[in-house]
């Protein structure tokens, strides 16, 4: 089911929780809403299963006009944080529930529901109730009864947030696979940018009830639209500084100014912590490129797995964190207190302007 939403706007008393939202979903796609906690996602969400109606603003679903549509017409699977299984039914009652209350007919619900428990790989385990479950099993159950009534959009609030880490990965796993065998639209809110970033075929990063961007996760992650983005998703050093004879010169160091800025235009330069390359200065005799680097002084230096984040603070003042293999580290010699050299590498940094 391909979805369009435009224009959507959501108020809850004096709060504009959903602020002029549009943006559109191919039919197949699986779709991340991602932001901080109260950015609108979940009433997005809700707005486009027929569970909150906007202030303004359509939802379309399939090319009709859906916004009021009511819930049980709309065709739409939905799984909550919670699990929200009925505690006093069975695991096959609860995946049943819905074709049961369409008056399927008893044996069509039941070749359906054994379908789906071998699907989510619970074979065996329909008898038995939500309490006598993991939290994992009893999602995949939620799942399950989601998908049962065949509908063609699955809308998932928060689907991991209850489990732990490693249930949540494989949870994880499942959705790749539910989405790949049954090619359902779906679309998952989350606050987590890796799981947002490792699951979607398309992220749309809500903040303050506004769409900041949307793209593919290389896209978002690569080419940030705005800071807020360049912040949320995955680690960024923000430098500041100003246009000055075609480059932007972000106090030691200088890169491309991006085009179309003129002499003075403000920018800020996004650089991703291993974008950054570290020499030494007997390293950087025989390193041609070292000729633009900029001093810095090595803060702290700490292990993060197999790599080593550093903590720099260049000649001008401004911090700049740094990812180094153990390799490299080693290589170098480094330790904390020691002078090195920096190198931003151009093509991997991106400019903005932030002059208009
Ligand atoms: N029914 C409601 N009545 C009043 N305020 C609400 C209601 N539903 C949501 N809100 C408020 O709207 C804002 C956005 O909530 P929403 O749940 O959509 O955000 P979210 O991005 O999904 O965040 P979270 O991850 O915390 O759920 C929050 O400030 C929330 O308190």
């Amino acid at each position: 089911m391909g979805i369009v939403v435009e224009r959507l706007t959501k108020r809850f008393g004096p709060n504009k929780v959903v602020d002029d939202v549009s943006f559109e979903i191919e039919s197949g796609a699986l779709v991340a809403l991602l932001g901080p906690s109260g950015g609108g996602k979940s009433t997005v969400l809700r707005i486009i299963a027929g569970l909150e109606s906007p202030d303004s603003g359509e939802v379309i679903l399939n090319g009709k006009n859906a916004t009021t549509t009511r819930v049980q017409d709309r065709n739409i699977g939905f799984v909550f944080q919670n699990y929200a299984l009925f505690r006093h039914m069975s695991v096959r009652d609860n995946i049943g529930f819905g074709l049961s209350i369409r008056k399927r007919p008893r044996k069509e619900i039941a070749t359906t529901v054994d379908e789906l428990l071998s699907l989510v790989q619970l074979d065996g385990l329909g008898g038995r109730f939500p309490h006598e479950l993991s939290g994992g099993q009893r999602q995949r159950v939620a799942l399950a009864r989601a998908l049962a009534p065949g509908s063609s959009l699955l809308l998932l609030d928060e689907p991991f947030g209850a489990l732990d880490a490693k249930v949540r990965l494989e949870l994880r796993e499942w959705i790749r696979r539910l989405h790949k065998e049954r090619g359902i639209t779906s679309v998952f809110v989350t606050h987590d940018q890796e799981e947002a970033m490792d699951l979607a075929d398309r992220v749309i990063v809500l903040h303050k009830g506004r769409v900041e961007q949307i793209g593919t996760p290389e896209e978002i992650y690569d080419r940030p639209a705005t800071e807020f983005v360049a912040s949320f998703v995955g680690s960024i050093n923000v430098l500041k500084g100003e246009v000055r004879d075609g480059q932007a010169a972000l106090g030691t160091l200088a890169v491309h100014a991006p085009p179309g800025t003129g002499d003075g235009a403000s920018v800020h330069a996004f650089v991703r912590p291993h974008d950054i390359e570290v020499h030494t200065r007997i390293d950087s005799s025989k390193t041609p490129a070292a000729d633009d680097a900029s001093v810095a002084r090595v803060e702290r230096l700490s292990r993060v797995g197999w790599m080593v984040k550093a903590e720099l603070r260049l000649s001008d003042g401004q911090p700049l964190s740094v990812e180094l293999t153990k390799d490299r580290v080693a290589e170098l010699g480094l330790s904390e207190g020691d002078r090195v050299l920096v190198n931003l590498r151009d093509a991997k940094i991106f400019v903005q302007d932030y002059s208009i």
